[in-house]
């Protein structure tokens, strides 16, 4: 457990206690409710056990078996009322917590998603990284609170159980203590080894499946289809070999505990039937204490569960502090130091001047420019496009214009600081496949401003057309993207990006090839919507397409890292070689 909570430091904080020190107050809730729906459930089988006994004698008065009626009445009916509202606040919080770790982690990843997307896929990576944290999910709800909840109930039983018999107390705390928290670190560990390997095997043939999906045009022209087929049978016969015998051994498992949660049952009515002949207990109660344990051994046995998941919570946060580390490890490797001299941040966010003077960039360990003497000046609401070849240099540029990377030679300022500086609050950035989180449309626009209220929400879907659309879904803005997701086009996936783009609201945005895929008309309606949503902001637009130039104020043309031709639509349509693209790239577009 302590694995789960300490594994942090100041520059890598944990995803676990912020998150349960932000609503310990409502954790502390969860707890006491599930305390209580376990109280309610014991006190209804003691008065119970004590009813049937007080029946089985001759009452004196009609009282003594009508208050025990009434009571097992009121426990009963509020075990299910605590235990209902239990599950609902603890869903309604561990809802707020799995929101903030989205949020979190949108943020480390989107500063720098120009450096990232070089070694790991955005889309992929978020998608991953969505379903690690919604596991988390259950870390809470099927681990955490659970065993809080059964150590305490534990506790409390074990000094109620003593305040009448401290010897017996105790050896039924070591005995329960064993059933409940030993058998099941020791299963856990005896089958570490084959539940590990069953986890990596089933995410390799996971892997390989999306793999052969992706490429299974390739596989299909190849003749190979059967091949693989073949292959993943195998391994997924393989990994249902070794799922089979856990989930043998986990019923034998469960089977032994239950079996021996029996004897604590006979032990409690045994020594309350020799308490009550020593004269210390009165004999209706005997099968109060028998009756009793039913509950809270139901309660305590559940630990084994939440003990037997831990590993596999302890790899989803692993994964999601890997990526973590990774985002900010890719963007730290080219990284400039910026000196504290140069964080000034400055307030006039309106007026925003991008330089590039002599910028040059040569990868770690190569020999080639990627970029090299680049001068460009980019004052507030100017709009360039940057084109040329697949590896001519244009992500580079972006890269160093993000200040995500820090030029070999030459300087990029903003404001006459370098960009790095401000880097968070400057850029905004809009690629080629926006990722849509499984959680309402509304909060997948939210992700770029936490603090925007419904109201602006409804705004920048409208400025981006999706109005009519977005109404039409179930519940509006509210509708969850699993059930809304399968009715958005790429091109009204770009749209919702560019909604978050919009809210944002951040001085200069980068656009990396947002149109790619989308058929000519969609195309041309967005960048249309695009340029004139973004009409006061700089725009740097990386494109393979000339469809939308004539609205930009310079284009550049990039070749082995140098900037070959520049110049606005209209100069360059001068230009004989940029005149024959254009009438091609517009020819195709026609048809
Ligand atoms: N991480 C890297 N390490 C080493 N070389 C790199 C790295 N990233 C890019 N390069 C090289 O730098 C040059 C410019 O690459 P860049 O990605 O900027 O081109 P591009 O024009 O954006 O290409 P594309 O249109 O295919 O994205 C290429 O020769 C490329 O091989």
């Amino acid at each position: 457990m302590r694995r789960f909570i300490q594994k942090k430091s100041k520059e890598h904080p944990s995803w676990v206690t912020p998150y349960v020190k932000e609503y310990a107050g409502l954790f502390l809730l969860i707890i006491i409710l599930s305390l209580l729906s376990a109280g309610c459930a014991a006190a209804m089988m003691y008065t119970a056990g004590a009813l049937i006994s007080k029946a089985a004698l001759r009452p004196e008065n009609i009282l003594m078996i009508y208050v025990p009626i009434v009571l097992v009445r009121t426990f009963g009916f509020g075990k299910g009322v605590i235990q209902y509202a239990e599950r609902l606040l603890s869903h309604s919080t561990i809802l707020k917590v799995l929101g903030r770790m989205r949020v979190r982690m949108y943020q480390t990843i989107e500063p720098h998603v120009l450096t990232v997307r070089r070694s790991i896929s955005t889309g992929r990576v978020l998608g991953l990284l969505a379903e690690d944290i919604e596991r988390l999910q259950n870390l809470y709800l099927r681990a955490l609170l659970p065993l809080c909840s059964s150590i305490l109930i534990f506790g409390v039983g074990i000094v109620a159980l003593g305040m009448y018999d401290v010897k017996f107390a105790l050896l039924l705390g070591c005995f329960v203590g064993f059933l409940a928290f030993i058998i099941p670190c020791i299963a856990l560990f005896s089958t570490m080894k084959r539940r590990q390997e069953w986890k990596d095997r089933r995410s390799r043939s996971y892997q390989e499946l999306t793999d052969a999906v992706l490429g299974l045009t390739d596989w299909v022209m190849s003749g190979q289809s059967r091949l693989f087929i073949e292959k993943f049978k195998r391994t997924q016969q393989a990994s249902a070999r070794i799922n089979h015998y856990l989930r043998r051994y986990d019923w034998r498992l469960n089977w032994f505990v239950y079996s021996l949660s029996g004897l604590v049952i006979i032990c409690m009515t045994l020594w309350a039937g020799t308490f009550a002949e020593a004269g210390k207990l009165d004999v209706v109660w005997i099968a109060a204490f028998g009756l009793i344990a039913f509950p809270l051994m139901d309660t305590l046995l559940r630990t084994s569960n939440a003990i037997m998941e831990l590993p596999e919570y302890r790899r989803s946060i692993e994964r999601i502090k890997q990526m973590e580390q990774d985002a900010n490890m890719v963007a730290q490797e080219m990284k400039y130091q910026v000196t504290a001299d140069e964080i000034k941040p400055f307030d006039n966010m309106a007026s925003v001047m991008l330089e590039l003077q002599e910028v040059g960039f040569r990868y770690p360990d190569t020999k080639e420019w990627a970029v090299r003497q680049v001068n460009l000046q980019i004052p507030q609401g100017k709009k360039v496009a940057i084109l040329g070849r697949s590896g001519s240099g244009k992500s580079t540029l972006l890269q160093l214009i993000q200040g995500s990377i820090l030029s070999s030679e030459g300087s990029v300022l903003i404001n006459g600081v370098t960009a790095q500086a401000n880097q968070n609050r400057l850029f905004s950035f809009l690629n080629q496949s926006p990722y849509l989180f499984d959680t309402s449309v509304a909060n997948n626009i939210r992700l770029a401003c936490p603090d925007a209220d419904d109201k602006q929400i409804h705004q920048v879907i409208q400025m981006v057309g999706l109005d009519r659309l977005i109404d039409s879904l179930p519940q509006g803005i509210h509708t969850s993207m699993q059930e809304a997701g399968s009715r958005f086009s790429g091109g009204e996936r770009q749209r919702i990006a560019l909604a978050r783009v919009l809210l944002q609201d951040r001085p200069i945005v980068l656009l990396d090839e947002p149109t790619v895929g989308l058929d000519p008309i969609t195309e041309k309606k967005l960048i249309d919507t695009i340029l004139d949503l973004l009409k006061d902001r700089s725009l740097v637009w990386v494109t393979h397409h000339l469809t939308g130039l004539e609205q930009m104020d310079e284009i550049i043309f990039m070749e082995d890292g140098f900037v070959k031709m520049r110049g606005s639509h209209q100069t360059l349509m001068a230009n004989e070689r940029y005149r024959n693209l254009y009438e091609l790239d517009h020819f195709s577009y026609l048809l």
